[in-house]
């Protein structure tokens, strides 16, 4: 199996069902962790340097931290229904306590965190949606926690891809710390796919090849994203959700495309061809 792929685990005592830390991963900046709680079940999150922003990618719950308490956050049972979700962004140093009051599945993005904000609510008008690309390559956005707001490094997305379709796409990377051209991100992907029986594919690869790596990715599955470029495509009868986390020494994502494949963005028809 991929180093660069991580399969779900059935939840510990505490819930957990995947776990990437800097090390694990070999990297310097991303950490994410996934939780699936139980109605009633009370989650413990020690504090740590990192900053985290906690998405409840399904289900509701109480969120408190020594700072902040948001009582009955999160509405959508599942990401599939596309709507917005709740988060929690929460400053380095505080610990968290989760209590869910329904069947909970809650993801933990990390990145390294300076302070600077306090904790806050990322409520569903916080956030911005976006339809990107066309034809086969059209996919649906979620701008959790993007660059234009308040973070010392994270950067969260999710992103839908309907059946037999392609996104983060035309490949891009943005493993070389050049900005304006490039900025160096790790990245995560959290794979959900709808029938939950399906699997999508990823492929991580750079220029000269050293990295090419084509995965299966089952529901729940993580994709490590450490360089080079990183597409996904879904297979027919099954739709794609995935949450990204992205960090770096310079919190702007710029990316450069692969040049073969960058016409897709110009050229390719809106109806993707028929
Ligand atoms: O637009 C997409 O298809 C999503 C990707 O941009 C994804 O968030 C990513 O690859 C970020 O580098």
């Amino acid at each position: 199996m991929s180093r660069l792929l991580s399969r779900w685990k059935q939840p510990n005592a505490e819930g957990r069902t995947q776990s990437v830390t800097p090390e694990r991963a070999g990297w310097g900046y991303v950490g994410f962790e996934a939780y699936e709680l139980q109605e009633g079940q009370t989650l413990t999150l020690p504090a740590v340097r990192e900053e985290r922003c906690l998405v409840l990618v399904a289900g509701r719950a109480s969120v408190t931290t020594p700072s902040a308490q948001f009582n009955d956050i999160g509405e959508r049972m599942s990401p599939f229904e596309r709507i917005k979700p709740w988060a929690v962004y929460v400053t380095p140093q505080e610990t968290v306590q989760v209590k869910a009051l329904t069947a909970l599945e809650l993801a933990v993005c990390a990145a390294p965190g300076k302070g600077t904000y306090p904790t806050r609510l990322i409520a569903p008008e916080d956030i911005d949606a976006e339809a990107r690309g066309k034809g086969h390559n059209q996919r649906y956005v979620h701008n959790i926690l993007p660059e234009d707001r308040p973070a010392d490094s994270l950067l969260v997305v999710e992103v839908w891809t309907n059946e037999g379709r392609t996104s983060s796409y035309p490949s891009h990377k943005h493993d070389t710390d050049n900005p304006p051209q490039e900025t160096y991100l790790e990245e995560t992907y959290y794979h959900r796919l709808n029938p939950e029986q399906g699997f999508c594919m990823q492929r991580v690869y750079t220029d000269d090849r050293t990295l090419d790596e084509c995965m299966a990715v089952y529901n729940r599955d993580v994709v490590m994203v450490p360089k080079g470029y990183h597409p996904v495509a879904t297979m027919a009868g099954y739709d794609s959700y995935y949450l990204n986390v992205m960090a770096g020494p310079v919190r702007k994502w710029m990316f450069t495309w692969e040049e073969d494949h960058a016409w897709i963005n110009r050229d390719y028809p809106a109806d993707g061809g028929g």
